[in-house]
Parts: C-alpha cells; sequence; structure tokens
C-alpha cells in the first residue's frame, strides 16, 4: 500500500506516486504539505472577511433598530399630538400645556446629542428646575419669548408648558434642530425655530408691533430666557445692557425682562451690592440700567455633563430712569477704568482717563466736582457716586472733544516706542 502524499488538483482528490504515472498522469499535483498550506491560508482569509461582514451585518442592524425607535417615537409624538388637537377642539378647552412628549434623555439619546465643551454644553434635564427657572420670568400666558440656546429643550418645554404662546428659539448647533421640530409639532404654531448666533441676531424685528409699550409704561409681554452657554454669556449681557441704554434689540418693544442663567460667581457679580468682595465692573453696568435680582442656585450636578461651578439664576428688569443718564460707552469708561486697580485708591484707576500731561490736575478737578472721595476703593464707590463721576467726566469731555477718544495704553505704547528709537539713534 503507497501513502496518498499527493494532491490531484484536476481531480480533487489524494493520489500516491504510481497514480501520477498513471490515472492522473500531467494533471496538476502537488505536495500534501504545499495544498494543506495553501488551504490553510485560504480559510484565514475567509474567516477574517467572515469576521467583517458580521460587524458591519451587526453595525446595521443596530442602525435599523434606532431608526426604528425614532420613527417609534416620531409616530407617537406626532399622534399625541394630533389627538390632543383633536381633544382641545372637540371639548373646547384652552389649554396651553404640551402633550406627553420622550423624555429629555430619550430625546439625547434618540438624535446622539453629545454635549460638545466648545459651546458650553450642559444640559439641564430635571423638569422641575427648568420649570422653576421659567416662574422667575413671570407670569408667561400667552406671552412672547424668546429662548437662547435651546439645546434639547428641557427649559423650551417648561417655557411652553407655562403658555407661551409663540416662543422663538435661537440655537447655533444644527444637530438640535430636528428634536426641537419635534417639540414645534407638539406646540403647533408656537414656536419658531432660528438656527443661528444669537450674537449676531437682530431682535429688533423678530416679534409684532403691536407688543410695544413706551418706556415708561409697564413692561411688554416679552421675555427673554435661557440657560446660557458660559462662553457667551458675559459678552451677551454686555450686549443686552447696551441695547437696554440704547433702547434698541429687544428693547426696541419697551422694557423687555430677562431671566439667564450665569456662571454662580458672575451672577454674584451682576447682583453684588456696594463694598461687597464680589462688586466689580459688572456689577455697576448691570445696576444703573436695571433692577438685577439673583432668584436661586442650582448646583452643577444638575446639568449634564456636570460643569466644574453652580450656576446662579438671574432675572434683569430695566429701569424706567436708569441711574445714570450718560452715554453706555461713557459710563463704561469711566467704570471700567476705576475698577482697572481694584485694591488701590479710585483716583489711581481714574487718572488713567487724562494724558499724563495733565493727568493730576485732571483727575483732581474730576474728583472734585463729583464730591467723591479720592481714598475710596472701587469696590465702595456706590452707583450715585458713578453717577457724579460720570456726569463729571462728560463735561470735561464737552470742554476737550479730543478728551473720551484718549487712551492711555495707546500713550503708553507711543512712549516705549519713542524711547527705543532714541535708545537706537544715541
Ligand atoms: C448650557 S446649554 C443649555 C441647553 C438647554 N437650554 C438646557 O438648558 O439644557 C447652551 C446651549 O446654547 C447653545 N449655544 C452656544 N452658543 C450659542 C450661540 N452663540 N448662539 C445660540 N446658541 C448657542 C448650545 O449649542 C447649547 O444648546
Amino acid at each position: 500500500m503507497r501513502p496518498l502524499d499527493l494532491f490531484c488538483r484536476d481531480d480533487q482528490m489524494y493520489v500516491c506516486h504510481f497514480c501520477t504515472e498513471t490515472d492522473h498522469k500531467n494533471h496538476n499535483v502537488a505536495s500534501f504539505e504545499e495544498e494543506i498550506g495553501q488551504w490553510r491560508s485560504h480559510l484565514g482569509k475567509t474567516q477574517v472577511e467572515l469576521q467583517h461582514m458580521i460587524q458591519e451585518r451587526l453595525e446595521k442592524i443596530q442602525e435599523i433598530n434606532q431608526s426604528v425607535e425614532l420613527c417609534k417615537s416620531t409616530a407617537c409624538l406626532r399622534w399625541r399630538a394630533t389627538c390632543f388637537e383633536e381633544m382641545a377642539a372637540s371639548r373646547k378647552i384652552a389649554t396651553l400645556r404640551l402633550p406627553p412628549l420622550p423624555t429629555i434623555s430619550e430625546i439625547i439619546k434618540l438624535y446622539n446629542l453629545r454635549a460638545q465643551k466648545q459651546l458650553s454644553q450642559n444640559f439641564l434635564l430635571d423638569l422641575r428646575l427648568t420649570d422653576k427657572i421659567v416662574r422667575q420670568a413671570g407670569n408667561l400666558r400667552n406671552a412672547c419669548v424668546c429662548e437662547v440656546g435651546p439645546g434639547p429643550g428641557g427649559l423650551t418645554r417648561s417655557i411652553l408648558n407655562a403658555g407661551a404662546a409663540d416662543l422663538l428659539v435661537v440655537e447655533k448647533d444644527s444637530r438640535f434642530i430636528p428634536g426641537l421640530q419635534l417639540l414645534s409639532e407638539a406646540a403647533p404654531g408656537r414656536v419658531r425655530i432660528v438656527h443661528g448666533d444669537v450674537l449676531a441676531y437682530r431682535m429688533s424685528s423678530a416679534f409684532p408691533a403691536h407688543l410695544t409699550k413706551t418706556w415708561d409704561d409697564e413692561p411688554p409681554d416679552l421675555h427673554i430666557i435661557g440657560n446660557l452657554p458660559f462662553s457667551v454669556s458675559t459678552p451677551l449681557i454686555i450686549k443686552w445692557l447696551e441695547e437696554m441704554a440704547s433702547r434698541s434689540g429687544a428693547f426696541v418693544y419697551g422694557r423687555t425682562r430677562l431671566t439667564l442663567t450665569f456662571q454662580k460667581e458672575v451672577a454674584e457679580r451682576l447682583t453684588a451690592s456696594t463694598g461687597s468682595r464680589q462688586r466689580s465692573r459688572l456689577s455697576v453696568m448691570a445696576q444703573y440700567l436695571s433692577t438685577v435680582n439673583h432668584c436661586f442656585t442650582i448646583p452643577g450636578r444638575a446639568f449634564l455633563p456636570k460643569p466644574d461651578v453652580d450656576v446662579g439664576v438671574v432675572h434683569f428688569t430695566p429701569l424706567v430712569h436708569p441711574h445714570i443718564q450718560q452715554p453706555f460707552k461713557l459710563v463704561e469708561k469711566v467704570v471700567r477704568n476705576v475698577f482697572q486697580f481694584r485694591r488701590k485708591h479710585c483716583h489711581k484707576g481714574l487718572e488713567m482717563l487724562f494724558p499724563e500731561a495733565q493727568r493730576l490736575r485732571m483727575t483732581e478737578e474730576l474728583l472734585r466736582s463729583a464730591d467723591v472721595d479720592p481714598t475710596l476703593r472701587p469696590a465702595d464707590i456706590s452707583i450715585s457716586q458713578f453717577r457724579a463721576l460720570s456726569d463729571a467726566y462728560s463735561r470735561l469731555c464737552r470742554e476737550n472733544h479730543t478728551l473720551f477718544s484718549y487712551d492711555f495704553r495707546q500713550e503708553l505704547r507711543q512712549k516705549r516706542q519713542n524711547h527705543r528709537q532714541t535708545k537706537r539713534e544715541t
């Protein structure tokens, strides 16, 4: 008996050396080891390919499952909204509450809304907290509201449940738009969605003119509400305070009220009283134009993801008569200069309002005319003393037309440049 140690590839069978001279003569024959080696490498490749295919199929199944879930909840949501409308029509009830909706966590999962740090995204999932924020705004029944940065829509729901009739939401991140559209379908005709940057958005023409109240009347039925992104909260409130002063933007409608969240430290600065540790430029700028109230603090753990800080809810009502009757930019210049040396006597910062050659004389004149003690610390200066300083500075600017555009940093730069030039020449 001869060993079958060869493989005939033409007939696909094992053969012996004798066979290659007879039945399998001139056939394509390989050694047993060669053939096994080829099969092994072939099987190895097939196994890798199969694993890839299985992985692809699994991913596909997951995708299909997700779309099915999404379709189910979209259909369910639409169905609930329709039922709700029919119910309201048939019973003739004029209720403005939303129909039952998927939770905010479900919306986040369905649309895969992972928070993005660069857009300061920290979501509020607890609707009792968002309801509490909305209650600080006052009665929203049939009101117009602009919500800044609605994200997955927690605060948005609370605003709608409070009865807002016209809610304009401004959101920069396009990933949130489909979820907001669902919400808009659940509250037909009550939600307008703007995909854009709130810093560039013109609010002066966003609401109907009939809302407008005169400045000394009651505030209009228009509110700005937002769980603001930390990254834009300070520039945004400065922009809105400036618009409040010039009665432009959202304030063309009258004394529009604002209910906003800030990092707790910023909320404390906004509301800090004269003499307190947190008193700053922001305190004076906000308080000379509005009544500012730090309503309550939300612990960081209430947000997803949890920020490193707690959050303060602040309510602003513009004053009928601002405490300082000077242009915003002028007040800001005086206040900024005073606070630039916050541990020094106030005359130190005020000196920087004047060119070096007249610095001491003009600072003395300013402080005398405003009747303010030069040795007061910036935090100890009251709003009425800031009014006196701004009025006195305005008088000096009227007497000297180049004074307002004077910038001590520019003079300092020029001086350094001249000094370098002289050094080079000698
Ligand atoms: C702190 S999250 C709040 C989200 C939601 N309101 C909540 O309470 O869960 C801030 C939101 O503002 C949005 N946002 C950030 N910068 C913005 C901008 N410049 N204009 C409009 N929205 C902005 C973010 O995309 C995010 O949705």
